[in-house]
């Protein structure tokens, strides 16, 4: 199976800068390289574009996450991304018709603070598209992969939630 993953940012990728005691956005794949390394079924192309938490994304951002996404050669794409605004770059691909597998994966916790849900996240959008040939555009998040308009973040409980 060829994945292409889009890595966008997000908390999924924060580090601890020791020098100002922020967590900064970290715009290489050391996470990723992580996790994809007990996958040796899977061909990974990795493109690392924006690297912002997702509620700094501009419009430009969003674009360029689309046209990411258009241009690579592989069926199967999965974006990381800051939980708090898939919903408008979704939306953004919904508007474009971008037809392909797409996975959007995000965490709550930073990957160098607990790897455990990150990983969790990622695992699941990867095992989804191992079964999965229909495109659309889906969140793997917290134990369940849905369509996009259908697992919803809960800013309250910090939980993506499935809506019937
Ligand atoms: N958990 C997260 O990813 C939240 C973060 N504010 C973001 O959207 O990038």
């Amino acid at each position: 199976m060829k994945v292409t993953v889009i890595n966008t940012g997000g908390t999924f990728n924060k580090r601890y800068n020791p020098i100002t005691g922020q967590l900064d956005v970290a715009s290489d794949n050391i996470s990723i390289n992580k996790i994809i390394a007990s996958c040796p079924n899977v061909e990974f192309e990795i493109k690392n574009i924006v690297s912002k938490d997702s509620l700094d994304m501009t419009e430009e951002d969003r674009e360029e996450i689309c046209e990411a996404i258009k241009i690579t050669k592989n069926d199967k794409v999965i974006i990381i991304h800051g939980t708090d605004t898939i919903h408008l770059t979704s939306q953004l691909i919904k508007e474009k018709k971008l037809e392909k597998q797409i996975v959007f994966t995000a965490a709550m916790i930073p990957m160098s603070i607990d790897e455990m849900e990150a990983t969790m996240n990622f695992s699941l959008a990867l095992g989804f598209l191992s079964a999965n040939n229909k495109n659309g555009t889906y969140i793997a998040m917290h134990g369940v992969v849905a369509d996009y308009s259908k697992l919803i973040k809960n800013k309250e409980l910090g939980q993506f939630l499935i809506q019937e």
